[in-house]
């Protein structure tokens, strides 16, 4: 398949690897094979502890498989040195973690900005000037403005602001700069009905506009309806198969799809 974003090939991964261990580690997740096209639009969803999160931190690398390849943009990932997946990571991939890693007491605007300057440390064309970088400053209040967010929220604190507000800075930190991949999980746990959909709407037009590829974790499987496609991690995940999740094996799944 051509213009694969995400190409997972025989991963396995358990948080506990000691050699030493008297107890045999169990995996979290086994996956033989999963591809996201580029532009792609994804769905995840499962119960919780089905992997999820540990899945969304292998895709951009900051746990790496015990077995198996990770291809992003067609770069094997897992066997990049660290400063290297740092740096592919900063310049590709856009992260909203489940906590949003927001910095309280900077300013919305520089923990945008931190998203900026690590993609152009790895660069080695950040200049000093960046964050009056008036191109800069446009890019990041037309995302906030397109996400709804007040104002003036550029130049307030993050400890002034509403988690729903937090998620969507976090999500236009996240999209600054115009990543190929983004991966966010749980985002709208903090939204209501209608500033969910109005959210959805705007995340999916600048997806659109610069033909990310999104991986979208999320329990609301009201969601669902706004993507290409919706995984089943209990059913794309072999550690689960055999057992108590055959259900759901045709995934991406014509069962969830009635269910809209
Ligand atoms: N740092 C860790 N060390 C050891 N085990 C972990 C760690 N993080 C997660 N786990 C375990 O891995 C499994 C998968 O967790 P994960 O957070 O990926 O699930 P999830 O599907 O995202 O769950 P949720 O929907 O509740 O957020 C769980 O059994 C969890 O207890």
């Amino acid at each position: 398949m051509q213009n694969l974003a995400i190409d997972v090939k025989n991963i396995s991964y358990s948080y506990t690897k000691s050699q030493k261990s008297a107890m045999k580690s169990s995996n979290i997740l086994e996956i033989k094979a999963w591809q996201i096209e580029q532009g792609e639009r994804i769905f995840l969803y499962g119960d919780s502890g089905s992997g999820k999160t540990t899945l969304l931190n292998l895709l951009c690398g900051i746990l790496l498989p015990n077995e198996g390849a990770i291809n992003l943009l067609g770069e094997n990932i897992s066997a990049l040195s660290n400063s290297k997946r740092d740096s592919f990571r900063a310049q590709n991939i856009g992260v909203v973690f489940q906590r949003l890693n927001l910095i309280n007491y900077l300013s919305v605007l520089n923990n945008i900005h931190l998203a900026t300057y690590f993609a152009n440390r790895f660069l080695n064309s950040f200049s000093s000037n960046g964050i009056n970088n008036k191109q800069f400053i446009n890019r990041a209040r037309t995302l906030t403005d397109s996400l709804g967010l007040p104002d003036d929220v550029l130049t307030r604190h993050v400890s002034q602001l509403s988690v729903g507000q937090q998620q969507r800075v976090a999500i236009a930190r996240a999209l600054i700069n115009a990543p190929k991949i983004l991966l966010v999980d749980e985002p709208t746990s903090a939204l209501d009905a209608s500033a969910r959909d109005a959210f959805m709407d705007v995340l999916l037009e600048m997806c659109n506009q610069q033909n990310t590829s999104l991986v979208f974790v999320s329990h609301d499987t009201s969601l669902g309806k706004h993507f290409d496609r919706k995984v089943d991690l209990m059913s794309l995940n072999e550690k689960f198969n055999g057992s108590e999740a055959i259900h759901a094996k045709t995934s991406d799944t014509s069962s969830f799809k009635e269910a809209k």
